[in-house]
C-alpha cells in the first residue's frame, strides 16, 4: 500500500520541465528527512530513470515489487515496464491495472511524500491517469509564457475536482547570469502570475534557467553550491508547510 502525501507534478505542455522539477522535488525532500517514493508515469517520455541514472529494473519477491532505491528515494517507473513507449497500450482498464500495481503491490514501507511525474497535457492518457490515482496536491508546473501558462491553465482545471491544487511551479523563468543581480526574463513574464489568479492559487517557486551540471551519478539533479541546489530546497521546505 501506498502511505504518506501525494504530490502529483503536472504540466500542460512537454517540455517545461515536470520531470525535472518531480525528480529534483523528491530528493531535495528526502535531503530534508523526509521518506520519499517518486512514481514516474509519464509513458510517452519516462525520463525519471536516466535522470537519475537508474540502469537496473525493481526486483520482486512473492510476487510484490521492491521499489529501486537511488539518492535516498525510492522509485517506480513506467521506463521499467513499458518497452516500445506505445501510449495506445496504456488507455483505459490496462492503465488503471498498472497504476494499481504500482499503489498496491509495491513494497513502499512507511513514506511521508509520494511524488507523481504525470503524463504532460490535457490528453486522454493525462485524464486517466489523474483519475485513477488518488487523490492529491497538484503542482503545475508551466514557463512563464503566457501561451504556456494558458496551457497549464486547463491541466490544472481538468483536475481540480478530484485533486488540490497546491500551487505554481514557474521554471525557466529567468536567467541571471553568474555573479550578476540583473534577472533576463527570457520567455516573459506574467504568464504564471496571471495563472495562479486565474486558479485562485499560489506561486510555490520561480526557478531560474540553468542546465544541470550533467555527470554520471545524478544527471539531472542540482548540486550544492548551484543557485538551483538552493530554490529546490526552498520549495522542498515550501511544500511542507503547504501540505503540514
Ligand atoms: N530550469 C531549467 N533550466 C534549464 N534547463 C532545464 C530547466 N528545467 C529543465 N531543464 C531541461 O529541459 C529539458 C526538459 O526537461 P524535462 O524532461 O524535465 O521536461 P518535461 O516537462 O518533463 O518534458 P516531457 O513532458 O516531454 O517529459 C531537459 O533537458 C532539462 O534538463
Amino acid at each position: 500500500m501506498l502511505s504518506g502525501k501525494v504530490l502529483s507534478v503536472v504540466s500542460g505542455k512537454g517540455g517545461v520541465g515536470k520531470s525535472t522539477v518531480a525528480a529534483n522535488l523528491a530528493v531535495s525532500l528526502s535531503r530534508q528527512g523526509n521518506a520519499v517514493g517518486l512514481i514516474d508515469f509519464d509513458i510517452y517520455g519516462s525520463s525519471i530513470p536516466s535522470m537519475l541514472n537508474i540502469s537496473n529494473g525493481p526486483k520482486s519477491m512473492n510476487n510484490r515489487i521492491i521499489p529501486v532505491e537511488s539518492h535516498g528515494i525510492k522509485v517506480m517507473s513506467m521506463g521499467f515496464i513499458v518497452k516500445n513507449n506505445d501510449p495506445v497500450v496504456w488507455r483505459g482498464p490496462m492503465l488503471g491495472k498498472v497504476i494499481n500495481h504500482f499503489i498496491d503491490d509495491v513494497i513502499w514501507g512507511p513514506l511521508d511524500y509520494v511524488v507523481i511525474d504525470m503524463p504532460p497535457g490535457t490528453g486522454d492518457v493525462a485524464m486517466d491517469v489523474s483519475r485513477l490515482i488518488p487523490s492529491s496536491h497538484q503542482l503545475l508546473v508551466t514557463t512563464p509564457h503566457p501561451t504556456a501558462s494558458h496551457v497549464a491553465e486547463r491541466a490544472g482545471k481538468m483536475a481540480a475536482n478530484q485533486h488540490n491544487i497546491l500551487g505554481i511551479i514557474e521554471n525557466m523563468s529567468y536567467f541571471q547570469p553568474p555573479d550578476y543581480d540583473a534577472k533576463y526574463y527570457i520567455f516573459g513574464r506574467g504568464g504564471s502570475e496571471k495563472l495562479a489568479t486565474d486558479l485562485g492559487t499560489k506561486i510555490m517557486a520561480q526557478l531560474p534557467l540553468l542546465a544541470p551540471e550533467e555527470d554520471d551519478f545524478e544527471p539531472s539533479i542540482y548540486k550544492k553550491g548551484s543557485l538551483l541546489f538552493d530554490k529546490y530546497e526552498e520549495l522542498a521546505n515550501n511544500v511542507q508547510d503547504s501540505t503540514a
